[in-house]
């Protein structure tokens, strides 16, 4: 885990497609840019497609100017990469695949240590590695690392039947599951913001607490993911895994240690302390919707039922709002609102921590609005903390006006801010699998989520589509906070 410059080859499977090119590619590049890849490294990219050695690095070189905006100027680094056309499901390529890795291995002077990343479809994990296993590529003198992408199962059940497959070839700890949003540089700031600050620990409870809200939204709509979404909606594709993730940082007590097992115990604790919904809660405190035909930054764009490979009658969610209970000591009666969706106004994820009122305001007439403490935690594209206080408004005698204390991390560190991808690939090559999701963090994520999804896909949602696209989802998200006398706090920076 200490080694800076780790010495390992990296089998990408689905090399030809869309999240290799966008960011498995570019992210490798930037971590060789900045020193962080010794020469002991190689890349080999597996897929159907035929391609040569040659053909690929001409394809991985543009692929990443593309996404750099910038001439690859370095040869030495496209000459780590090699190719390997295989059907994931034919026994005999597998052997031809370990040849070519020994061989990769040898020139490099790596020592055997090897990622097998799968970023394709999810129906082949199971195949892919039982074959690794069984034709010996996991037999190395390193050692054998195995990343997992997203969706990883559909429900709780397909899940365990993903993971016991798995478990077949791997061990836990050689298996990191991604959670893209563990990568990101805010996200990873929650725990600092929590422990490292003497004046927000104290106050982090149902003492202090209103209650907390994460927005994660998207001006994006399905582009041409429809047949993937359709299957999946927005509870699936971004609550099971994203939003938890996020609650359960913001929730989970003070590790012991930050060591991967104790951070994890916690984050497992807050996710199984999540009131489970039953059937009749579920149109009690979640909100589902589709977006119809709207304006999105300035450009008219068509429903969700009007998208490439999506049932033009389709029950699919876009958009979900939601009231989580955490029954805990510590956050017993605070509700968690979490909000997510397609093809809404703006392409951003915040967190608002809302404090409760002091005791007795002597600043205000009981007609005069009290505003609230807020911590925002803005996670993206701006990303940083708002404090917003209340203050002496200047010359008025005693009258109290809101102010914002504000840092901005992408101001300072800006370019330098790293993918989460780059971050979470690095810390795979270094064997630090805290930003990666445990089995017991997968299973209680969907044990919350499954009888959501069983009413939804039960009942037909008369009213989609329901949201026009460009705006903030439906009405209905926001009476579930009208309910307990809260509401949304605007993303646009004006709270
Ligand atoms: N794209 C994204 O932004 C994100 C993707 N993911 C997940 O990552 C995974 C990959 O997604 P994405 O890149 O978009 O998918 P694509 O459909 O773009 O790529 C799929 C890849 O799998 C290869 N492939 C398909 N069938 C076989 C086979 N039988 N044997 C060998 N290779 C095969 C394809 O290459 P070929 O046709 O040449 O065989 C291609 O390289 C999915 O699980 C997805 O859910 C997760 C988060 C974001
Ligand atoms: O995992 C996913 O995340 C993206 C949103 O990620 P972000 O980093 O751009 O916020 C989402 O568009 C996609 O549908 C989902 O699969």
């Amino acid at each position: 885990m200490n080694d800076v410059q780790p010495k390992a080859t990296i089998v990408i499977f689905g090399a030809t497609g869309d999240l290799a090119k966008r960011k498995l590619f570019p992210s490798i590049y930037k971590l060789y840019q900045k020193g962080k890849l010794s020469q002991q490294f190689a890349v080999v990219g597996v897929a159907r497609r035929p391609h040569t050695d040659e053909s690929f690095r001409h394809y991985v070189k543009e692929t990443i100017e593309e996404a750099t905006k910038q001439e690859l100027m370095d040869n030495q680094f496209i000459s780590h990469f090699y190719y390997h056309s295989l059907d994931a499901t034919n026994t005999k390529s597998y052997e031809q695949l370990n040849e070519l890795l020994t061989r990769v291995e040898e020139q490099f002077h790596i020592p055997g240590n090897r990622i097998f990343y799968l970023a394709m479809a999810p129906e082949f994990f199971g195949t892919i590695t039982s074959h690794l296993k069984s034709e010996g590529l996991t037999a190395t003198n390193g050692w054998t690392r195995l990343v997992i992408e997203k969706p990883f199962g559909h429900d709780l059940q397909s899940a365990q039947k993903l993971n016991e497959e798995i478990r077949q070839s791997f061990s836990e700890e050689q298996i990191f599951r991604i959670d893209h949003y563990l990568g990101k540089e805010m996200v990873q700031n929650i725990e600092v913001i929590r422990f490292a600050n003497a004046i927000f620990e104290p106050l982090w409870n149902n003492r202090f607490i209103a209650n907390i809200q994460i927005t994660s939204s998207e001006t994006l709509g399905v582009e041409d993911r429809g047949r993937y979404y359709d299957h999946s909606g927005a509870l699936r594709d971004m609550v099971q895994n994203h939003m938890l993730q996020m609650v359960a940082l913001l929730a989970m007590e003070p590790p012991i240690k930050l060591t991967t097992d104790d951070i994890r115990s916690e984050k497992v604790k807050v996710l199984r302390a999540l009131r489970p919904m039953t059937h009749d809660d579920v149109d009690k405190y979640f909100v589902r919707g589709q977006y119809g035909r709207g304006i999105v930054r300035g450009q008219q764009v068509v429903g969700y039922r009007e998208e490439h490979s999506v049932d033009p009658h389709s029950n699919t969610e876009t958009f979900v709002a939601g009231k989580l209970m955490i029954d805990n000591f510590r956050w017993a009666g605070v509700p968690f609102y979490i909000r997510t969706g397609k093809r809404m106004t703006e392409k951003s994820t915040k967190i608002v921590v809302q404090f409760k009122d002091v005791p007795m305001n002597l600043y205000y007439r009981t007609s005069e609005y009290v505003h609230p403490n807020l911590l925002v935690i803005h996670i993206q594209p701006d990303e940083g903390i708002t404090l917003h206080l209340n203050a002496k408004k200047s010359g008025e005698s005693m009258k109290t006006t809101p102010i914002k204390l504000d840092y901005c991390n992408n101001c300072i560190d800006g370019i330098n801010t790293p993918e989460a991808y780059e971050k979470l690939l690095y810390d795979c090559m270094r064997g630090d699998a805290t930003n990666f999701t445990h089995w017991d963090e997968v299973a209680a994520s969907w044990s919350f989520v499954d009888p959501i999804s069983e009413v939804w896909e039960n009942t037909k949602a008369v009213d989609f589509p329901n949201y026009e696209a460009g705006s903030m989802g439906p009405k209905k998200a926001d009476e579930l906070l009208q309910k307990d006398g809260f509401h949304w706090w605007s993303l646009n920076g004006t709270m």
